[in-house]
């Protein structure tokens, strides 16, 4: 049986126009949660739904080695990292990821932010209004560098280094070679750490990043090479400094849904489930990707060895098969949700111990809990009329303004 098929000779104008929605889009006119269409010159299939989720996350049949576009490995991954390898190699990495996600470290982190949003909002207090994207950047950013063990040389710069990091995958010329420069800038900064760490010239924390990855022994019993710990480390430091994106959309969901807010202040919400719709209903990744790793048939359709698959996670996150109304903002569905690993995956889906779901999904939503608890019920603000429109095209999206606060103070109960 042949799979859907998109005709015409390349679609990968369509994706950067339709961004988000491109997949989405697709298995909707084609009422099919798989579909053959053609990217950067190659064919592509692309996969959503429950059903796709599962298929794509088995790991006898995608592999991600060799998977990722060049311009996501320069800059956002860097070469070498957990998102390239696949089978032991892989498990063993994640389980060293997994090994700091502990209960105790995520208290650790927990304390380290309260104590970052709280010095933040007294020098807030000195000025008439601030932008709170790039503001929570550098709350983020000193918090994972204390949680992680790294010393923060250069505060400004080495945020900026991070935000270039996310930004820069899909931007085009100038702003995408600046990503590129900041992947190799960085890189050297942490392996020179790692370096310092081994020779015991740097005494970083027994349970940090830093020193657990430097200390880690790979697969073949050897201990990771010094560019690779560096790439690790990044891929804690840069995703922590990336969930000011979630901050952002956070702050402007309690700005346009302001009964939810009100339900917040007085008790009667939960920040779980507000958390948990924030990262359900506003854009950041739009799909991840693998590669079929050798041939099989599904449901009838072939998939051949090589072929590049994409995963529909921010259309499996608005499927209306999936979701009621997925496009109202409405925290109170995860009440009922039945917990799928296939349904809600706006950071991959499946296991995270032998699959790709991201390794800091815990922490993520533990860091916009105290963030959205700081900006609820500790702080005071106004919202200034700006521009809160946000792309589908542009990735990663969010709101144009950045969100400005004008007027902070901290509140006196
Ligand atoms: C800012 C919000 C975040 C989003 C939207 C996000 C999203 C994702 C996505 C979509 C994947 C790939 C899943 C796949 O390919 O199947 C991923 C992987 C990963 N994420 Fe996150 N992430 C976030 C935050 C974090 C944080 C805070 C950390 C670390 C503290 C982290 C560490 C990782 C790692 C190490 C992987 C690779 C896992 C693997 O390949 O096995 N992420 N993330």
């Amino acid at each position: 049986m042949s799979m859907p098929k998109e005709e015409g000779l390349d679609h990968s104008l369509a994706f950067l126009k339709e961004g988000y929605e491109f997949i989405l889009h697709r298995r909707k006119s084609f009422q099919s949660n798989v579909f053959e269409t053609t990217l950067l010159g190659k064919k592509a299939i692309c996969l959503g739904g429950k059903e796709g989720a599962e298929l794509f996350y088995d790991t006898d049949k995608f592999i991600r080695a060799g998977a990722a576009p060049n311009r996501l490995v320069k800059t956002l991954f860097g070469e070498g990292g957990v998102q390239t390898l696949d089978g032991e190699q892989h498990r063993k990495r994640k389980a060293m990821f997994m090994s700091i996600m502990t209960k105790t470290q995520l208290q650790q982190l927990d304390q380290l932010l309260e104590t970052e949003w709280e010095k933040a909002s007294e020098q807030w207090e000195k000025n008439d209004q601030i932008t709170l994207y790039k503001e929570s950047q550098k709350i983020l950013m000193k918090a994972a560098c204390d949680w992680a063990g790294v010393p923060l040389d250069d505060e400004e710069k080495r945020t900026d280094q991070m935000r270039c990091l996310f930004e820069s995958p899909a931007s085009l010329g100038l702003a995408h070679w600046k990503g590129r420069t900041s992947r190799s800038d960085a890189e050297d900064w942490i392996a020179e750490l790692v370096e310092q760490v081994r020779n015991g010239d740097l005494h970083a924390t027994k349970e940090g990043a830093l020193r657990v990855f430097s200390e880690h022994r790979d697969s073949d019993g050897k201990l990771l090479p010094q560019r690779i710990v560096a790439v690790e480390v990044l891929n804690i430091l840069r995703p922590i400094v990336a969930i000011s994106i979630y901050i952002a959309f956070a702050a402007l969901a309690l700005h346009q849904f302001p009964q939810e807010s009100e339900r917040l202040k007085k008790g009667d919400g939960s920040i779980r489930r507000f958390v948990q719709e924030v990262r359900r209903f506003y854009p950041f990744f739009p799909a991840t990707v693998a590669k079929v790793k050798q041939d099989f048939e599904w449901k009838g359709y072939q998939f051949k060895e090589g072929t590049m698959t994409l995963l529909d996670l921010y259309g499996n996150n608005h499927d209306p098969n999936l979701w009621e109304q997925p496009d109202l903002f409405r925290p109170d569905r995860f009440l009922d949700w039945k917990e799928s690993p296939f349904d809600f995956i706006p950071q991959g889906g499946g296991v995270f111990d032998m699959g790709h779901r991201c390794a800091g999904e815990w922490v993520t939503i533990q860091v916009m809990e105290v963030s959205i608890d700081f900006l609820v019920n500790r702080l005071q603000y106004t919202v200034p009329k700006q521009d809160y429109s946000y792309s589908y095209s542009s990735m990663p999206s969010m709101p144009k303004s950045q969100i400005i606060l004008a007027d902070v103070r901290k509140q006196n109960n």
